[in-house]
């Protein structure tokens, strides 16, 4: 028996040695590695395996402009054992944003560990999409349908029936209450996002006003569009976790695993729902009169694309439909693209109109020379071009806080990229945020000043300001966005005197996957006609 405890101990503490052993000499080729990498950048020092991972701030954007403070414009972060190239000029970014089809950052993110696969994502859809033949065919559809006359008539027409909606409630609920505008917000888009894309008429806003009405006691079923909108915020975080882990730590870890099929079954849930959606309007299509027209809805666009019911839309040769999986994957996209990303946005535009009365007096004299005193006279579709200094404030305060800060992209052959050589797979963020705040491009750049972007187009160096990003990849949504964001606010303002219920309240936020506003509370009285 002591002979055994004896063996065991001199194989324990050998273990201990070779695994101390292994562990020394690993951190040592780590560092070899990192100290004689190609390129050295300056940037946060990173350990092995995490990189920088642990000093990471949960707000990313803060993060990304804390560290471009202190290492400059062009700087290096290590995500896990990854390295990024972090960029945040804008002539650094020339290349990346060229809107080329054969451009060399076409990719995001590559599927590297598999997960967007797992997911049914790496060539679906848009956004993490891989596979430049099935992105092109999703984009020219989604484009073509976004950016229809019909569709944004119609798009116009929901904003303000959805105002007219939320503005009841507003009053059943009592004038002299605040209320949490961004969470408003949200309902809103995700009400007006869901009838533009499926028709159906979506409750948010009405199930948002019974709960705070029912002093948030109340224990009864979420509504049907509630449950939509958990399981698709669930599914927009869960892609980080897709892209990010290898499959070993996603299904061997316990904790893991549990949110890898949580995941999963949560993904299968949307599929179902929209397949379900898709189905219905294909049958209510079958049996609607040839010679009826039909609304405009994203759904409805796509499914009779190259029928003779729809749009033709030409991609690479061929003029085939859309497959019921095209078509949800398409669907969830403008679902998780268009709602939060606009809804945030508004709610930056209302702080800054609340606490710069100066530009606010200028929207009102604005929204007067163009629609006269009565606040009901109806906005037209060729009214909003007319807007000029409404877009100013728009863009404006998409500079100082954009709705998506950070985006990536990788190269996919060797390139060239601030005055360096980088090797094909090397991957680049780009600080939007950083590029708004760069002193090479605006002067002050702190200062709330719309007046910035109505000295002339070329006054704004190319790249300089990137609400949308840009590109190839540019925003298939902007236009809709921009229509709902002014409608909304000019729909507001018209009527409403719009104060921040604590006039000293900071601005706050927080970025997740987008810049989110919280605890903007504001009141809103009707204006006093005569
Ligand atoms: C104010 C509102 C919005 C903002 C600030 C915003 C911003 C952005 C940004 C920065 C990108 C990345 C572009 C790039 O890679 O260069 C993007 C992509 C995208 N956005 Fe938006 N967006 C908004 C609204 C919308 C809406 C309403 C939709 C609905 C269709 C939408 C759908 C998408 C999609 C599908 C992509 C991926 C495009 C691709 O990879 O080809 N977005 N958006």
């Amino acid at each position: 028996m002591a002979l055994v405890s004896l063996l065991l101990s001199f194989l324990t503490s050998d273990w201990l040695t070779v695994s101390a052993v292994f562990f020394a000499t690993y951190v040592a080729w780590y560092y070899f590695k990192y100290f004689t990498r190609a390129n050295p950048l300056p940037g946060p020092l990173p350990i092995p395996l995490l990189g920088n991972l642990l000093q990471a701030n949960s707000d990313f954007a803060l993060w990304a402009d804390t560290l471009q403070e202190k290492y400059g414009d062009m700087f290096e972060v290590y995500l896990g054992p990854q390295r990024h190239i972090w960029l945040g000029r804008a002539d650094l970014v020339e290349k990346i944003y060229t809107s080329s089809t054969k451009s060399n950052y076409f990719i995001h993110q590559p599927d590297s560990h598999g997960g967007l696969a797992e997911l049914d994502m790496a060539d679906k859809g848009l956004v993490l999409n891989c596979n430049i033949h099935t992105w092109k065919f999703n984009r020219k559809f989604l484009t073509q349908s976004l950016m229809s006359k019909n569709f944004l008539k119609e798009a116009l027409e929901e904003t303000i029936t959805r105002f007219t909606e939320i503005e009841s409630y507003w009053a059943k609920h009592g004038y002299n209450k605040e209320l949490d505008f961004p969470q408003w917000m949200t309902r809103f888009f995700t009400d007006s996002t869901t009838t533009m894309t499926t028709g159906r008429k979506a409750t948010a806003s009405f199930a948002y006003y019974q709960q705070i009405a029912k002093n948030n006691n109340s224990k009864s079923e979420p509504a049907e569009t509630e449950v939509f909108l958990n399981h698709l915020l669930t599914w927009e975080y869960s892609m980080k976790f897709f892209v990010l882990l290898p499959p070993f730590l996603r299904n061997y870890v316990p904790i893991l695993y549990n949110y890898n099929e949580k995941y999963k079954k949560n993904k299968e849930w949307l599929d179902e729902y929209l397949f379900r959606i898709i189905r219905d309007r294909k049958s209510e299509i079958e049996k609607t009169p040839e010679d009826m027209s039909l609304r405009s809805n994203v759904l409805t666009l796509l499914i009779t694309a190259n029928t003779s019911r729809g749009m033709s839309v030409e991609v690479e040769g061929s003029l085939r439909t859309m497959s019921e999986k095209e078509i949800s994957s398409n669907m969830l996209e403008v679902f998780a693209g268009g709602i939060e990303t606009t809804a945030n946005s508004v709610s930056f535009i209302v702080y800054y109109l609340c606490t710069h009365p100066q530009y606010r007096r200028r929207f009102l004299q604005e929204i007067h020379d163009i629609l006269g005193d009565d606040p009901n006279t109806p906005l037209q579709f060729e009214d909003l071009d007319k807007f000029i200094f409404l877009d100013a404030i728009i863009k404006e305060s998409a500079r100082l806080n954009p709705a998506i800060s950070l985006f990536f992209r990788t190269a996919a052959e060797d390139d060239t990229i601030g005055g360096m050589k980088w090797k094909a797979g090397t991957m680049f963020f780009t600080n939007f945020h950083g590029i708004h705040m760069n002193k090479a491009h605006w002067k002050n750049p702190k200062e709330f000043n719309p007046d910035r972007f109505l000295e002339g187009a070329d006054s704004i160096p190319k790249n300089a300001f990137m609400q949308f990003g840009g590109g190839m990849r540019i925003c298939p949504g902007r236009i809709w966005a921009i229509l709902q964001i002014k409608a909304l606010l000019i729909s507001l303002y018209r009527k409403y005197e719009v104060e921040l219920a604590d006039k000293n309240a900071p601005l706050k936020h927080v970025y997740t996957i987008v810049n989110h506003v919280y605890d903007l509370n504001i009141k809103v009285t009707p204006k006093v006609v005569g």
